[in-house]
């Protein structure tokens, strides 16, 4: 593959050994101006430095009584979510898989040993052989002799179901009626037509004169993006009490894009944020919404602020830190998302809480079946992850929402791969954004490294030996693993449990509870990998994660940062590792043209390493088939029966239901795939038009 090899800066063998990134990271930089040092280094790092510069103490001038604080630092906290949770459905699928996954293990051992010696003492085996064989996975994997299955890789490869799972049909189960889930899931699968049409565009970078006078037109002037940025937060005019939620945070000093926003945003302008994933946007438009919420008039209570987010748990996290933030005033916060209860959320909004943060799906839930709901009394609207509010999925739903807000209002919109493209905007009646970019478009987190391994066109079924030697020999804890399908996280999920290795899954087709349990399961390093569909890519604030490992290539340059964007967070260190195949060549030299060279690293599997780990999971394939199959069946009994439980409930209750005002749903998914398909042969034409 000589093209791939000229872009390479230097090759590391599977063979070395990881180097400690924190120490790379920990040097001392001795690096140019003051402005400079201050965008290289994350707020961790800042944080730890103003101890000992001492550069607090200029605009230092009133005790805000934050001394006695002790801080929390942010972590992922389901408590509310859990408490709302709609009834349980399928309450031990998760625990259940785990079960069936120890208990084929289990067999086959006992299997392998009793061919090996004849009549075996098989309870005594039962209890003690999961544990050796499980602290062995790790430690003494290379002296392992081959496994004794079949040595014929090429046959057996083409059997693995594992990699057959990418194109494999959807295990739709669930059928929830809100639609923020599904168009996230779905978009992660389905859209790969219009995907790599929008990566195509994603290379075309020259931007012609003519927009860039239209983007003139439409942004505020650049003179509108203060030049001092207060180097505080004390230097912000900020009441007491949010400086007290800024401490309880942990949060000493502003990151570079609170820093520009939080004065704008506080002057109720409307901003286009951009910065890198992990940079802090969260609380650059929390804090302004707080700060300008705290003057609202107390006698009327209303809905003020409506915060939009495409996921769910990414709408939990925004909810958790505005909690954490607002803990010190009496500003009400309310969670509006898919998979909890309707009846809890319709009580709160009834309260006319100031702040909801919501998916778009339920929202429009509760605007059209709540009564009394509705958006009049927004002033203020923020989308998270913009560009992704803006993309096909959501186009029916944002057009409802924004037709439902007033127009006059202060909008905020934030993305790490924040777009400028004005006729997207324009749908969002912005009154002449700020627009405020911190680091250059399309680059990943300084404290970055991408590494890349070249899959075979011929071998595209090694990517599961691939990864499992990846995974068992280097990345042993903390690694989050993307998947373009729910089918293939899933599947993979089994494989590595077969394999002895701990991993939860969370995509489209679990219930709420199970995507917060296996949240929960990685954040705590209950296991130690997380099998992810493009769900977890955005947004996503899980401390501590090592790792992240594209299975494969995401065909949306946007989409590659925000995946790896789950790692080095926050100024912190960390490592991404993709398997490219000759498709993703245009991706890869995207990654590496907007990267400094020595973050860029090619890794080599040795070709003995790779056939070991083939033969390891072609000797799981038939016990992977039997638990698919298991599953499969299980979930069509539990069908059966709910659809019993159903008819049942209708004939028990019949006047009740028919009393109950029907709900009106925004779409269903056959007019949400309809408006999709639209979509895409819209987007086609302008792309024919624009050639
Ligand atoms: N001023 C600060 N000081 C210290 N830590 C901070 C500060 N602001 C944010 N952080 C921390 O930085 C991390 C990333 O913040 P946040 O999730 O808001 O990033 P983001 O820019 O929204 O990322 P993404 O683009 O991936 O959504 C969080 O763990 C947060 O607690």
């Amino acid at each position: 593959m000589p093209a791939m090899d000229d872009d390479f800066v230097m090759t590391i063998s599977d063979t070395d050994e990881v180097p400690d990134l924190e120490e790379d990271i920990s040097k001392p930089e001795t690096t140019i101006d003051k402005r400079q040092a201050h965008n290289a280094q994350g707020p961790s790092k800042r944080s730890r430095n103003s101890d000992t510069e001492g550069d607090m103490a200029s605009g230092f001038t009133i005790d805000l009584e934050t001394d006695g604080l002790d801080a929390v630092p942010q972590t992922l906290d389901f408590t509310l979510a859990r408490a709302s949770l709609k009834k349980r459905r399928n309450p031990g699928l998760l625990s259940s898989l785990d079960e069936k996954i120890a208990a084929v293990r289990r067999a086959a051992k006992l299997e392998k040993k009793t061919k090996q010696n004849g009549t075996e003492d098989t309870d005594k085996m039962d209890e003690s052989g999961e544990e050796e064989e499980d602290s062995m996975s790790v430690t003494a994997e290379d002296q392992e002799a081959p496994s004794d299955a079949e040595d014929d890789e090429s046959d057996k490869a083409s059997d693995n179901p594992a990699v057959q799972a990418e194109g494999a049909e959807s295990l739709d189960s669930e059928g929830e009626a809100d639609s923020d889930s599904s168009s996230e899931a779905d978009s992660s699968e389905s859209d790969s037509e219009s995907e790599s049409e929008a990566a195509s565009s994603d290379s075309e970078s020259e931007v012609d004169e003519a927009e860039e006078a239209r983007k003139r037109a439409y942004f505020a002037a650049e003179s509108e993006v203060p030049e001092d940025l207060p180097e505080s937060f004390t230097l912000m005019n900020l009441s007491r009490q949010i400086m007290k939620g800024l401490t309880k945070l942990g949060f000493t000093q502003p990151t570079p894009i609170q820093a520009k926003t939080i004065p704008i945003g506080l002057l109720g302008k409307d901003v286009c944020g951009g910065a890198q994933t992990g940079s802090g946007k969260t609380a650059a438009f929390l804090v302004p919404i707080l700060e300008r919420l705290l003057y609202r008039p107390k006698d009327k209570t209303a809905t003020r602020v409506l915060i939009l987010c495409p996921t769910r748990e990414l709408a939990i996290q925004c909810h958790n830190v505005g909690t954490k933030l607002a803990g010190f005033t009496d500003i009400s916060l309310c969670l509006c998302i898919g998979g909890l209860s309707l009846k809890p959320q319709e009580r709160e909004l009834r309260e006319r809480p100031d702040i909801v943060i919501a998916t778009p799906g339920r929202l429009i839930d509760h605007l059209r079946n709540s009564q009394s709901f509705n958006l009049d009394s927004i002033e203020i609207l923020v989308m998270d992850e913009a560009d992704r509010m803006l993309e096909d999925g959501f186009e029916d739903e944002l057009t409802e929402i924004i037709n439902a807000c007033p127009k006059k209002r202060q909008t905020m919109l934030f993305s790490a791969t924040m777009t400028d493209n004005v006729d997207k905007l324009i749908r969002l009646s912005l009154h002449k954004p700020v627009r405020v970019q911190i680091d250059p478009p399309k680059s990943a987190a300084k404290g970055l490294i991408q590494e890349f391994v070249r899959v075979r066109t011929s071998r595209d079924e090694d990517r599961t030996a691939l990864l499992a030697a990846l995974c068992k020999r280097h990345f042993r804890r903390r690694c989050i693993i993307f998947f373009r399908s729910k089918v293939a996280a899933h599947q993979m999920k089994i494989v590595f449990g077969l394999l002895g290795l701990r991993a939860a899954e969370l995509h489209g087709n679990l219930s709420q509870d199970q995507r917060l349990q296996s949240l929960e399961q990685f954040r705590d390093s209950h296991v130690d990998y997380l099998m992810a569909t493009d769900l977890a890519a955005r947004g996503l604030d899980i401390v501590g994660i090592d790792t992240v490992i594209n299975y494969t290539m995401p065909t949306q340059f946007a989409q590659y940062l925000h995946r790896v964007g789950r790692t080095a967070r926050a100024g912190r260190s960390g490592r991404a590792i993709t398997l490219v195949g000759e498709a993703d060549r245009k991706m890869l030299k995207m990654a590496v043209k907007n990267s400094p060279k020595d973050k860029i690293k090619q890794r080599v599997v040795p070709a003995e390493v790779l056939q070991k780990y083939r033969r390891k999971v072609d000797a799981v394939s038939e016990q992977v088939n039997t638990i698919v199959t298991q599953l499969r069946e299980e979930r069509m009994i539990k069908e059966a029966e709910m659809q019993v439980a159903k008819a049942s409930n209708i004939i028990k209750h019949k006047n009740e239901i028919q009393n109950r005002p029907r709900r009106t749903w925004f779409q269903t998914s056959a007019a949400r795939s309809e408006s999709k398909k639209t979509m895409s042969k819209k987007f086609k034409a302008e792309q024919g038009n624009s050639k």
